[in-house]
């Protein structure tokens, strides 16, 4: 009898799923794909690799007609993979819906301004010395090749602390400070493998695993640690209503000294709560430190494979400079435009987001669907592949593939370049990003030349993984050698 009625019960609530996803059905009917459909298995048979499975419409995209009309409309991030991101960042600016996201990024918005963000300049560049010192002082120096990943990763965190949450560095200890980071590159790596693991999406049975155990730990470290850096601003700041009123006007902040500062100093204004405050702390964390420091990497690698491209940027430097031993400050960043170039190209090529996910909120028309006559239903996830794009030859031309940063001189013609993704939902920290990275950059290659495995064409390969960036499997090995 059980057994009957559980049958039935199963049955209707097929039926029941079927019927509710009707119109997505009949809509993924039109677009061409292989032929087998096994009932609730679908065509997981042809797709027994490490893919992600999922029984949604999600299409993935890399024309500049759909990307732009993506990134411009579908505001919703894709709640399949959301689920699985919400984990380690709750609902702060990266991941939450749109009616959180909207109140959220007006209250950001204005601490990632360049005015802002170009205050940071003199405390990054006392980073990026202390960062050619430690390469010195732990014998990196003209001692064959060593993995740079974990230096630059601390010195973008070091940055960011610094700069944007007011934490001063002598407060950090190493322990704290490698804790910290540790604990992030396993939220990150966890964060992927569950993507790709379907027995591992229901929260239950992924807190029960030792893998999920190793997670939560390492989320309640970097949350209390976020919450120790508010409480210590906090306790810095003891400011009256009236003084706020005084720092601000109709455009933001007309003085803060970091990121944080302009929360706290919001959160008595507009009501931000502990919580908000503690979500976007943690946003400014794992977006801004893991990104940037894949793309200074990057960019070593590449200028350790085409030296001919790391001189010219070495003359530029010195150009620049004029007195070599002269300390770097903001308005030398403008005429550093061949380091701008480079950057941009390494970021093209290897971008250290490499998609980016949207939900179509109602049924749309993607172009790339017009042939098939098929549309997109309504919650159907939308794949912004960054890498693609930025190697397609339809729009980067025949050399797509090719490390050539002049494509980037003004007058030519480029495709759409999107690492920092575009429209209303576009990164906010590319401003700030760009800085840290071109500050680094210029810190070590005036000192030191990068040496490695020199590529013998134009194609430069990186082997790299998926861990929520794209990263060099090698943890970025290198060479450095005094100049
Ligand atoms: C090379 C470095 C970086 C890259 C490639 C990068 C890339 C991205 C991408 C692709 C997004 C998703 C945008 C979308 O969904 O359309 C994003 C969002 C975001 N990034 Fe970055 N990012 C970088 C550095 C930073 C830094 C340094 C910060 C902070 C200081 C930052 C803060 C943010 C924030 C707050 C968002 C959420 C924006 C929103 O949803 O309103 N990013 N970033």
């Amino acid at each position: 009898m059980f057994l009957v009625l559980l049958c039935v019960g199963i049955t209707l609530w097929y039926v029941a799923f079927r019927y509710k996803r009707r119109r997505l059905y009949e809509l993924a009917d039109l677009v061409p794909g292989p032929e087998t459909k096994i009932p609730l298995i679908g065509i997981i048979e042809e797709s027994l690799k490490p893919v992600v499975l999922s029984m949604d419409f999600a299409s993935s995209i890399t024309n500049p007609i759909d990307v732009e009309f993506v990134t411009k409309k579908c505001l919703q991030k894709y709640d399949m993979l959301l689920k699985i991101f919400r984990s380690f960042n709750g609902d702060s600016g990266i991941f939450a819906p749109v009616h959180i996201w909207t109140r959220r990024r007006k209250l950001t918005v204005a601490a990632y301004s360049p005015k802002v963000v170009n205050s940071y300049v003199d405390v990054i560049v006392q980073k990026t010395e202390e960062l050619t010192e430690r390469l010195r002082d732990n014998n990196c120096v003209g001692t064959g090749p060593f993995k740079i990943g974990s230096y630059i990763g601390e010195y973008s965190l070091e940055a960011i602390f610094e700069a944007a949450l007011g934490v001063n560095n002598t407060r950090l200890s190493d322990s704290k400070r490698s804790a910290f980071i540790k604990a992030t590159t396993h939220i990150f790596a966890s964060v992927a493998t569950r993507l790709f693991s379907v027995w591992l999406w229901p929260d239950f049975i992924y807190y029960l695993t030792p893998s999920g155990r190793e997670f939560k730990r390492c989320m309640d470290l970097t949350t209390t640690f976020a919450d120790e850096i508010i409480q210590n601003k906090r306790k810095e700041l003891k400011i009256s209503q009236e003084q706020i009123a005084e720092m601000y006007n109709d455009d933001g902040p007309k003085k803060v000294s970091c990121f944080l500062e302009h929360l706290l100093l919001l959160s008595s204004k507009d009501n931000i709560t502990d919580l908000e405050l503690k979500e976007e702390v943690l946003t400014f964390l794992f977006a801004g430190t893991d990104t940037s420091s894949v793309g200074i990497c990057n960019t070593l690698k590449l200028l350790a494979k085409y030296p001919k491209v790391q001189e010219k940027l070495y003359q530029e430097i010195m150009e620049v400079l004029g007195d070599p031993s002269r300390t770097l400050v903001k308005e030398d960043l403008q005429n550093l435009k061949y380091l701008e170039r480079v950057i941009k190209e390494s970021l093209r090529l290897f971008p250290p987001v490499p998609i980016i996910s949207r939900e179509a909120e109602e049924e749309i028309q993607l172009h790339r669907f017009l042939a098939s006559g098929t549309r997109v239903p309504a919650h159907a996830g939308i794949i912004i592949l960054v890498w693609g794009i930025g190697r397609d030859p339809e729009q980067w031309g025949p050399d797509a593939d090719c490390f050539d940063p002049d494509r980037f001189l003004p007058g030519r013609k480029t495709g759409l370049f999107v690492p920092f993704s575009t429209g209303p939902r576009n990164c906010l920290g590319y401003q700030f990003a760009f800085i840290s990275m071109k500050l680094a950059l210029t810190a070590i290659l005036r000192r030191y030349k990068v040496t490695g495995e020199e590529e013998s064409g134009p194609v430069p390969v990186i082997d790299c993984s998926f861990n929520v960036m794209m990263k060099a499997k090698d943890g970025y090995e290198i060479c450095l050698e005094e100049r």
